[in-house]
Order: structure tokens, then C-alpha cells, then sequence
């Protein structure tokens, strides 16, 4: 899985440990994470006046390097502290400082304001007095840059413990966390950069969405080596053909369209199949179907869950969306085919897995678990968990995404990249970072049938060097 690592609190300090094993001092790890962050700092600001908050641990500790490392390029800078370094490495960090030390509660603003309270050791709240102070020195200073995590923030879940101000960068040290993916606390930066401080983040299983490297057909590919998708209609069928044309657009060879009513102006490529039958049967019986597509337009009530059992009974890999997810509260998750995609959005989510406690990321993890599926969770950042433990979180998509029918265009594209790739973990990263490079590029106010007429160049986009269009 390729993206950046993403690590919770405990991962991280297990991963230093690793590292501190090797015979590393931590010491010389505060004095890597210090001196990229400090690069960093000055690429932006510069000479300008700088002041470091410090808190009394080791995100403290590597605002006292960065204070250090700053003035030595000859920034004017001040350090202001909450009181005593209560770990050894701040404690060696601040001796090294030769510069003034105020007290953050009478301290003067300056240009450019460092955060480094509070890193992934926050347990609790900032109290208030305190958390008012950094946002008022925030609100002065023309830049703000938070060092590992705005203070403030919960690592593992974004929550806001107390209430931070914005920043225009935050450097996280070693591994993005939870916090720097998940809102709320995610929104707080305008640029999250990851610092190399040379953990080892190649075990992680949650990462950022990375971009995928998708290959074209084969020379002797034809229709069916390049995946059959069949599509299930229902009550309504024009969400259906939307999410047919979204799999003939992303990379399917063939796509089937099993629709109780004939649709018109559908591309001539999409073959329909008339089913009056909610069972499905005949149409469905293909050993060639690479991946089949039950839920948009599909509507409720026992026909619908009828449809749903007769589609899954062929084993055929499956990509379950909308109404067929609500279905499958009464057919149970055993149904499923051993390769299989769930796409709720957070609606879906509670209604099909009910109350499950923990951050997002565990939620969705135990719901891949429980339903042996690759679940997409949908949202502004979608978080795409397998059973087996892989998590990957996209970044934003555009928000102009919210409108009617994107929802059965992802469905389509999860489709097409199951039937392609055969792997349904890797479909549903191809599918959403595709969905969402579409819609960057269809720009703004567009619709549904916009988003698929852009997948064809979000695709060509990612082909692998030595693949020809
Ligand atoms: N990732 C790496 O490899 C490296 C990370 N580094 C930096 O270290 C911090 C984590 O340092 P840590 O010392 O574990 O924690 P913090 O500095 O974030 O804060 C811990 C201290 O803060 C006190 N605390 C916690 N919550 C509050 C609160 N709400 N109000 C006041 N004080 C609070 C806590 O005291 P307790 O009472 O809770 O015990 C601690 O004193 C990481 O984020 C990186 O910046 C290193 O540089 C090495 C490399
Ligand atoms: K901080």
C-alpha cells in the first residue's frame, strides 16, 4: 500500500521505541525532528521575528531546538515557556538555548508564532486561561506553524479539546496521526507537512490514500479479460445507469445492465439485459461476470431484498452500495462473496452496523471485519478499511462532489476497478482517488454525468509508464 503512514499515539511510540533500540539516543531524534521543522520554518518566514511557545514535554523540547537552530540563521527569536521541562531530552533541549525565556501568560507576540505545547502526549484539554493565551498570540502573528500537532488536539480521534486557532502549516514529526486526517482537527492547518525523522513507517496498515498506478489493457486484452460488470437495476433505474456508464468509463470491458424497465439513452456500448423477474436468475448466471453491482435506484421492501439474494448467490465479486446495504440488515453479511466492496456513507454506516464505539478509523475497521468486505466509508474524507487491517484515508475530495448521483458513480467506478484488478481493497483505492481526481478536474457546479465524462483522463493520468492509450 503506498501513501504516507499514518500512526495513533501508541504506534508512534512504539516506532520511536524500535528506533531508540537501535542505539539511537532520543535526544539525537528531538535534535532531527528540531532541525527539519526549523528548515521548514525558515524556507517561510525567513528573518522575521519568531516566538516559540514551549510546552513541558518533549514537544517542548523540540520548540527549544527549533528556537536554537532559528537564531543561529539569525532570526530574532524568543522562547516563551508554561514553566518547568519535565522530560530529559526537553531538559537538554532548553539547556542548549542560550536565548531569553518568558512566561507565556505576559510574553509580547511576534510575526511568525511555533507551537510547541502540546505534541501527541495531550491526555486532556488545555485549560482554558492557556488555550485563550496561544490563541490570542496566534491572532497577532502574520504565520503560524504547529509543531507535530495543533495543541489541543486529540491524536488518535481529531477531536478538539479545547478550542485551537488556525494554522497556515503544521509539520507532524515522523508519521502523520489520526488528527492530521480526520476532522475537525484536520481543518485546522492549511498545509500538513510530514517530517522525515527517520522512523520506520514501512510496517504501518493506515496510510493516506496515495496516488494508484493503473495499467492498460493488455495487447491481446479483449472484453472479457478486461472485466464484465453487471449491473443490477431496481425501482428506480436511471441511478443504475448512471452507475452503468461510470463502469463503462472506468476501465470496465464490458458492461451488462440487468434493468426490470428498458432505459433510453443509454451509450449503445451498455447492453441491456430485460429482467421482470426480481430473482434474476438467468441474467446473473454468467461464470464471466467479473464484478457485479447491486444497490443505486435498487428501492426497498422484500423485492429489493429478494434481488439482493438472488445477485449474491452467484459468488460473483460484488460491490454492495445504497438500498442493497440497508438489504443486507436482513440477508446478513454471510451472503457476501469472498470478494466484496461496501460503500455506506455515514447514514448507511449506523443503519447497517448500528452504534460502534471508538475513533472512525476503528469503526470502519470493525466493520470490514464484521462483514468480511472492504468497506468505503463515504465522506469528505473517505476512509477505506479492509479486514484484514489495511486502512487507507483519502485526502479532501471537492466538496462540489455533494450532488445528485455521485454517490452511483463511485459504485460504478468500484465496479469496473473490482472486475479489472480482481482485488477488492485495491479497487476501492483506485475507484475513490479516481472519483476524486474526476472531480477536480470537472471543476465547479458540475453533475454526475460531468464527473464520469472526466474519468477517462483521471485514468490515462495514472497509467504506468510503458502503457499506451
Ligand atoms: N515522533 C517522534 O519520534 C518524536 C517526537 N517528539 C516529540 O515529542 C512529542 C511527544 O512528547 P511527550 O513528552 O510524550 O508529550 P507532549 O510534549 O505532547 O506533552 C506531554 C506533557 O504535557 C502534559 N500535559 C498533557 N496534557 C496536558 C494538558 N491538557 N494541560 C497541561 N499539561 C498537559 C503532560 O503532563 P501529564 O500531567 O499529562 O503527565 C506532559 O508533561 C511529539 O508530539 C513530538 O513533538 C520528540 O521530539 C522525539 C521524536
Ligand atoms: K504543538
Amino acid at each position: 500500500m503506498t501513501g504516507a503512514a499514518i500512526l495513533s499515539a501508541a504506534e508512534m511510540r512504539a516506532a520511536e521505541a524500535e528506533l531508540f533500540a537501535t542505539g539511537i539516543p532520543e535526544y539525537d531524534v528531538m535534535e532531527r525532528a528540531g532541525a527539519v521543522a526549523a528548515a521548514l520554518i525558515w524556507r517561510v518566514g525567513g528573518l522575521r521575528d519568531t516566538l516559540v511557545l514551549c510546552g513541558p514535554g518533549n514537544n517542548g523540547g523540540d520548540g527549544f531546538v527549533i528556537a536554537r537552530l532559528l537564531r543561529t540563521q539569525g532570526v530574532p527569536v524568543r522562547v516563551a515557556t508554561t514553566g518547568d521541562s519535565r522530560t530529559p531530552s526537553a531538559r537538554q533541549a532548553r539547556m542548549l538555548w542560550d536565548g531569553p525565556v518568558d512566561d507565556i501568560g505576559d510574553t509580547a507576540p511576534a510575526t511568525l508564532l511555533v507551537d510547541a505545547l502540546f505534541g501527541t502526549g495531550l491526555t486532556r484539554g488545555i485549560d482554558d486561561a492557556l488555550a485563550s493565551r496561544l490563541r490570542s498570540l496566534a491572532g497577532a502573528a502574520r504565520k503560524c506553524f504547529a509543531i507535530d500537532l495543533p495543541s489541543g488536539v486529540s491524536t488518535d480521534d481529531g477531536a478538539l479539546l479545547s478550542v485551537p486557532p488556525h494554522y497556515d502549516m503544521c509539520i507532524a514529526l515522523g508519521a502523520l496521526k489520526p488528527a492530521h486526517v480526520l476532522a475537525p482537527a484536520a481543518d485546522l492547518s492549511r498545509q500538513i507537512v510530514c517530517a522525515d525523522i527517520g522512523i520506520d513507517t514501512s510496517s504501518a496498515m493506515t496510510r493516506l490514500l496515495g496516488p494508484p498506478i493503473l495499467h492498460a489493457p493488455a495487447r491481446d486484452a479483449h472484453k472479457y479479460t478486461r472485466g464484465l460488470v453487471a449491473v443490477v437495476a431496481g425501482d428506480m433505474p436511471g441511478a443504475a445507469a448512471l452507475a452503468a456508464c461510470s463502469a463503462a468509463h472506468g476501465g470496465a470491458g464490458y458492461v451488462r445492465l440487468v434493468t426490470p424497465h428498458p432505459i433510453s439513452g443509454l451509450p449503445h456500448a451498455i447492453i441491456q439485459i430485460a429482467d421482470h423477474e426480481p430473482d434474476s436468475r438467468n441474467a446473473l448466471s454468467d461464470a464471466r461476470i467479473a464484478a457485479l453491482l447491486i444497490g443505486p435506484g435498487l428501492g426497498r421492501g422484500a423485492a429489493a431484498v429478494a434481488r439482493v439474494r438472488a445477485a449474491l448467490t452467484h459468488g460473483h465479486p460484488a460491490v454492495i452500495d445504497a438500498d442493497a446495504l440497508l438489504a443486507l440488515r436482513e440477508t446478513g453479511f454471510d451472503l457476501l462473496p469472498g470478494k466484496a466492496i461496501l460503500t455506506p456513507h455515514m447514514g448507511e454506516f449506523d443503519a447497517l452496523y448500528g452504534q460502534v464505539s471508538g475513533t472512525w478509523l476503528a469503526r470502519a475497521q470493525e466493520a470490514a471485519q464484521r462483514s468480511k468486505a472492504v468497506v468505503i466509508l463515504k465522506g469528505a474524507r473517505s476512509i477505506i478499511a479492509a479486514p484484514d487491517g489495511r486502512i487507507a484515508v483519502s485526502s479532501p475530495a471537492s466538496s462540489w462532489l455533494s450532488t445528485a448521483g455521485t454517490g452511483d458513480v463511485l459504485a460504478g467506478l468500484c465496479a469496473a476497478r473490482l472486475a479489472v484488478t480482481g482485488d477488492p481493497f485495491r479497487a476501492a483505492c483506485e475507484a475513490v482517488w479516481l472519483d476524486g481526481d474526476a472531480a477536480r478536474r470537472a471543476g465547479a457546479a458540475f453533475v454526475a454525468d460531468q464527473l464520469i465524462a472526466a474519468l477517462p483522463a483521471a485514468i490515462a493520468a495514472r497509467l504506468s509508464k510503458g502503457s499506451s492509450c
